[in-house]
């Protein structure tokens, strides 16, 4: 197997005197997507923000062999790390054209629009329409787009299909997956129809730290490990990762789901 893209070692963060992470483990596949899950507070956003460097951390994160923990964001950025926000970062007022060109990073090679334009025609098409007159679905294209723009070998999702109706969840599973087709993604999600679909591997975080890693379809498909990990009640069947359960609270079962859940195929 490839060595990862990126290996995360003992991170840990703290702000404000309080321990958020402390001491996650991961590994981002070379090609292809590597979900990261967990309960709402586990610790997934701090962790993106962890590698990102936008929040102090210590510990090791290795893109490509090369020890980026130190580095600011600005010169992980220029090394090829991507990241489409949990609010999608839109400019409402501007074009999609005008989005898009914002995202071109100076100095750097060539913006790929054949590529955004060739995984995305409806971009093209839109180009001149206002961003905020775009469904959700095709602002969270938007803010993939972007990511696309510079050649980045890593691009982070956090949590695109949050707040979205099943159907434009579906939209963006797709936009993921023609986006995998080009770059390696570290997804954030808790959509486990969209992760079944999407992501070949994962990692679980729990209270701030890594609860498990391996194969996607081996967790999906121990609904008690799952269920441990997740909360959620047939997590083989879809569902939305649950809310942490409190010390002493039995796990959540199937006849009491953990959160609202999305049964849909993606
Ligand atoms: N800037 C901060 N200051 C203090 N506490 C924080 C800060 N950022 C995050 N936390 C806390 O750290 C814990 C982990 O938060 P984080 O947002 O990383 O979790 P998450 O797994 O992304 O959750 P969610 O799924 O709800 O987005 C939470 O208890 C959160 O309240």
């Amino acid at each position: 197997m490839p060595a990862p893209l990126l290996t995360v070692r003992d991170l840990k963060v703290v702000i404000g005197g309080r321990h958020i992470l402390h001491g996650v483990d991961l590994e981002v596949a070379a090609s292809g997507t590597t979900a990261l899950l967990g309960r709402n507070g586990a610790g997934k956003t701090t962790t993106v923000r962890g590698i990102l460097g936008l929040v102090p951390r210590t510990g090791s994160v290795l893109l490509d062999g090369e020890e980026t923990v130190r580095l600011a964001t600005h010169a992980l950025v220029r090394r090829g790390i991507g990241y489409a926000p949990e609010d999608r970062g839109v400019f409402a007022a501007l074009t999609v054209a005008e989005n898009l060109r914002l995202a071109e990073r100076p100095g750097a090679r060539e913006p790929a629009y054949d590529l955004v334009y060739e995984l995305f025609p409806e971009l093209r098409q839109r180009a001149r329409q206002a961003a905020g007159t775009l469904s959700g679905g095709q602002q969270q294209m938007v803010a993939i787009a972007r990511t696309l723009l510079n050649g980045n070998r890593l691009i982070i999702a956090d949590e695109p299909t949050k707040g979205l109706a099943p159907k434009v969840v579906t939209e963006v599973a797709q936009v993921l997956e023609r986006a995998a087709e080009a770059v390696t993604v570290l997804l954030v999600e808790q959509n486990l129809a969209v992760v079944r679909r999407l992501a070949q591997h994962c990692a679980v975080l729990a209270d701030g730290r890594t609860a498990h890693r391996g194969p996607t379809a081996e967790l999906l498909a121990d609904a008690d490990e799952a269920r441990r990990l997740l909360g959620v009640g047939r997590a083989g069947h879809g569902g939305t990762v649950g809310t942490p359960a409190r010390t002493g609270t039995p796990a959540r079962t199937a006849a009491h789901p953990a959160a609202p859940t999305a049964e849909a195929d993606v």
